[in-house]
């Protein structure tokens, strides 16, 4: 799998990106699945607000952020247009956590 160099994750454009917990919102139901994880319907406890949460799985932190994740992530950033959905945020999850599998794994999570 093509992994991210060193500091190529940069998320500097929008600071707040990624200083959130994953853990501010509630998983109500698992909607999808794609190559890198989960996507669930959540809603965020503050606000009540329905999303979709797009979970990324970290396998090996040893290799860093897909690469492939990272250009998504990018494109979704740039776009904006009715019939693509709207990248709103990143957020984290404090630390490890096991999969529905009950494989141990880190996660970082798109809020779509
Ligand atoms: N914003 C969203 N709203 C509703 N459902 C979604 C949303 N994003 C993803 N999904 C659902 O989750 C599934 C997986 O999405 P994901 O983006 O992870 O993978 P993919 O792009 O479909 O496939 P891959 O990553 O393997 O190319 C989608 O096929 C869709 O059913």
């Amino acid at each position: 799998m093509a992994i991210a160099a060193p500091g190529q994750l940069n998320l500097n454009e929008s600071p707040s990106w990624g200083s959130r917990s994953v853990d501010c919102f509630e998983k109500l139901e698992q909607i999808g699945e794609g190559t890198y994880g989960q996507v669930y319907m959540a809603r965020e406890i503050k606000t009540g607000e329905i999303v979709a949460l797009k979970k990324i799985r970290m396998d090996n932190e040893r290799e860093g952020f897909p690469i492939t994740a990272i250009r998504e992530i990018k494109i979704l950033k740039k776009l904006h247009h009715e019939n693509v959905i709207n990248l709103k945020e990143i957020v984290t999850s404090p630390g490890p956590e096991r999969d529905e599998q009950g494989r141990p794994g880190k996660f970082s999570t798109l809020l779509l």
